[in-house]
């Protein structure tokens, strides 16, 4: 099973600039988390911060007891094995093929023998769809390839905690919906955590068991997914219906004056109506089911109390029994 992360009032500055301020939250073992925010709001450096690359100035990152910011560098290192990171560009190294990129980690870190290290390359390239491409390089494969060969080269050393950086960057739509279901489908298969990081909506409405926002040096919000999805705060009705009206502006937040102006005009009075909640997307037939499907639903019933009552209806309609399943 994945593990937990705990994150507890992390604060991350470059000079004078912060980048976010006293995030904190929880990662729940084995659940798909999605991190959302308009651009240079800081997902990437948070991604970074919890792998402990980037260092914050204040708070932690506990993994396995192990504080990620500020614990002995040989413990961060270890624990750092724990994780696979997908950046977004694939990051794969231009000069090699495929099968060399995907095995690299397992050349690096491990001791294992060639006839070994082919066997795990061929099951994560199959896990991915890669099967047959073992020989080509990055530059001669299409962007969705790369993507899923940085997918492989994460897997290759069995993480139990899984970072993807903006999977969907550079992807047509088709593409995003089949790089959703690949995530899905892994996380079916081997029940790591995983935290996705993307401004896409169509991921966002139908992977994550939970979501979080960043904006404005803050973590707006991080809980359920159907939190977020009915959520009524301007920043995360704006950002999830994909509105020019609301606080988030082009090149910054607007300020004070603009958003006034607005609360004037027609599109900025009009309520929107309460968004619906599309289905999470579901294991591919063949798949085995989700574990982490029943501990989330026991911990989010544990928290029933604190939710606002869209939340809960959305809830609900999701856990309405499917045909042919125990309620
Ligand atoms: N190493 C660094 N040194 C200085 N500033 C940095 C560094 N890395 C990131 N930043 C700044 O931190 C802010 C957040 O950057 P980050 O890449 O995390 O944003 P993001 O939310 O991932 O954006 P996008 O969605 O556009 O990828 C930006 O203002 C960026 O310029």
């Amino acid at each position: 099973m994945g593990i937990e992360v705990i994150v507890e009032g992390l604060t991350k500055s470059f000079g004078k600039q912060t980048v976010w301020q006293d995030v904190t939250l929880t990662l729940p073992p084995g659940e798909v988390s999605v991190m959302l925010g308009p651009s240079g709001t800081g997902k990437t450096v948070f991604l970074k911060s919890v792998i402990g690359l980037l260092k914050p100035e204040r708070g932690r990152v506990l993994v396995n007891g192990v504080d990620m910011v500020n614990g002995p560098e040989r413990d961060i290192y270890q624990t750092r094995k724990l994780f696979g990171l997908m950046f977004q560009d694939g990051a794969l190294f231009g000069s090699m093929n495929l099968f060399d990129n995907i095995a690299f980690p397992l050349r690096e870190h491990t001791r294992k023998k060639e006839s070994e290290i082919r066997r795990i390359v061929m099951e994560r390239m199959d896990m991915v769809g890669l099967v047959g491409s073992e020989g080509k390089l990055p530059g001669e494969i299409s962007g969705g390839m790369r993507k899923r060969a940085g997918l492989a080269r994460a897997l290759v050393l069995d993480p139990q905690i899984i970072l993807c950086d903006e999977p969907d960057s550079g992807l047509d739509p088709v593409r995003t919906s089949y790089i959703s279901q690949l995530l899905i489908d892994l996380n079916a298969q081997i029940d790591a955590t995983m935290l996705i990081v993307t401004h896409n909506l169509d991921i966002a409405a139908t992977v994550p068991d939970n979501m979080g926002m960043l904006f404005r040096r803050e973590l707006v919000a991080f809980g359920p997914r159907e939190l977020l999805l009915t959520s009524d705060v301007p920043v995360v009705r704006q950002f999830l219906s994909g509105r020019r009206e609301g606080p988030i502006g082009m090149a910054e937040e607007k300020d004070e004056a603009t958003l006034a102006l607005e609360q004037l005009t027609d599109g900025a009075t009009v309520p929107l109506a309460p968004p619906a909640v599309a289905p999470q997307l579901e294991p591919s037939p063949g798949m085995p089911p989700r574990q982490a499907v029943q501990r989330r639903k026991a911990r989010v019933l544990a928290m029933w109390d604190q939710l606002p009552a869209a939340a809960r209806t959305a809830v609900q309609a999701g856990l309405a029994p499917v045909q042919g399943e125990p309620a």
